[in-house]
């Protein structure tokens, strides 16, 4: 985790204005946001499109200028520096992009090189730099081909390279996954990791799929419409998100809860008292789900479920069947309930509709969804391109 807690970026009703289409018309890109960026952590920006998230991140290196509030980088207030005084300022901020934008005409070790021939650095330690960038990057044999040459992922490991090769202090990554496969994905994550770990890093990560937040983000803010509706640790944003947009990009990215339709598909089959449980490392364990059902005498047996990394601990959730006698299921489910969230779906004979702290909305544009039980027994590979989830239906007993 991060070590330090100042603010290295501070956002102070930060507001950057567009003049709009019509006639005194105007688009509020970015609209009072406050907010601090602390040294050393990976910030995820997260919205829809033209949610205002590239716009804000513009703000950082003040490609965008603010019409309202200031950004403050490093102690240095942006606002009213002129050009001259913004490049070092500059210097100390590295940009990746969607599109990677590589020099076509340049080698890889020339677009790395690129931004040092700018800084006027002298050629041997230029090169010495280049080297070193090309070997923390995988790219050693690559130095003499042209871009064209390389996969997505490794042309986004070059603009990595180049945007570290003036040692900068912050680097920002606009999208800077969205154009590549799934395998590809996890690797460019996995070194924008390593750069915050090993170099010290504060990485920006600007994205609209929340799998990238889950996967490397220490803390996350959720952009609509120019404002920042929430903002937090990864972890607490995921496990209780509070407003409706957060909700919706969390089911995106756990789909560990069973949709109304699975629902109804796993209450043909079992006929019990159907629970969903929720997973962290703090409560609500499988080792605390069985220890609580058997001091009921209730038994249980694991339907559907998944569970995830968030953050880099584990989280989500077991829907379970409870078979009891009397009052010994309500009794469990009360006992279950002190130590984490649960949604009591109650049995095909007396169904219950819930919307407690698990329950989340289904996510509007997420065509995947929870994969179909299969048969009982059956055991379905992990889930997405980001690996970690293990879906488990038919029946386990615990
Ligand atoms: N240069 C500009 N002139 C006018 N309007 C702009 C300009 N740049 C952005 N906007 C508008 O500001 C709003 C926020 O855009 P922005 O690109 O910051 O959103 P975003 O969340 O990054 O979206 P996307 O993921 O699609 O890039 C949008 O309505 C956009 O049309």
């Amino acid at each position: 985790m991060p070590a330090a807690t100042s603010g290295i970026i501070r956002f102070q009703g930060a507001t950057k204005v567009f003049p709009g289409r019509g006639k005194g018309a105007e688009v509020r890109a970015v609209d009072e946001v406050t907010l601090d960026i602390r040294e050393g952590e990976i910030f995820g920006v997260i919205g829809q499109s033209g949610a205002g998230k590239s716009t804000l991140v513009r703000l950082i290196n003040a490609l965008e200028r603010t019409t309202g509030g200031d950004v403050v980088v490093d102690g240095v207030a942006l606002g009213s520096l002129s050009e001259a005084r913004l490049r070092p300022v500059r210097a100390g901020i590295g940009m990746v992009f969607q599109q990677f934008n590589l020099l076509s005409s340049r080698t890889v070790s020339g677009n790395i090189a690129y931004p040092l021939e700018v800084a006027g650095w002298p050629r041997a330690k230029r090169d010495a730099r280049v080297a070193e960038l090309l070997d923390f990057v995988g790219l050693a044999d690559k130095a003499g081909v042209y871009p064209s040459t390389l996969s997505g992922g490794q042309k986004q490991r070059v603009g990595i390279a180049r945007a570290l090769a003036t040692n900068p202090r912050i680097l920002l990554a606009d999208e800077a996954t969205s154009a590549l496969d799934p395998e590809t994905t996890r690797d460019v994550l996995d070194l924008l990791q390593r750069v915050n770990r090993e170099l010290g890093i504060t990485v920006v990560v600007i994205t609209h799929e929340m799998d990238v937040v889950r996967s490397i983000c220490h803390r996350v803010a959720v952009m609509e419409r120019g404002r920042v509706v929430e903002v937090g640790e990864a972890y607490q944003v995921f496990s209780s998100p509070r407003h409706d947009t957060t909700r919706r990009f969390v089911a995106t990215a756990l789909r560990d809860r069973p949709s109304p339709e699975v629902l109804a598909r796993l209450r043909t089959r079992h006929t019990g008292h159907i629970v969903t449980v929720g997973v962290d490392e703090v409560a609500g364990s499988s080792a605390v789900l069985t220890r609580t059902l058997r001091e009921h005498g209730v038994d249980g047996t694991v339907v559907f479920g998944g569970i995830t990394e968030v953050a880099e601990r584990p989280y989500g959730s077991l829907t379970v069947e409870l078979v009891g006698d009397g009052g010994s299921v309500e009794a469990a489910v009360a006992a279950l309930r002190a130590v984490t969230w649960v949604d009591d779906h109650g049995t095909a004979a007396d169904p219950r509709e819930v919307r407690g702290v698990g329950q989340q909305d289904a996510p509007d544009a997420d065509p995947v969804g929870p994969p179909d039980p299969g048969a009982p027994g059956e055991r379905l590979p992990g889930n997405g391109p980001f690996g970690g989830q293990t879906w488990l239906t038919g029946g386990i007993d615990l």
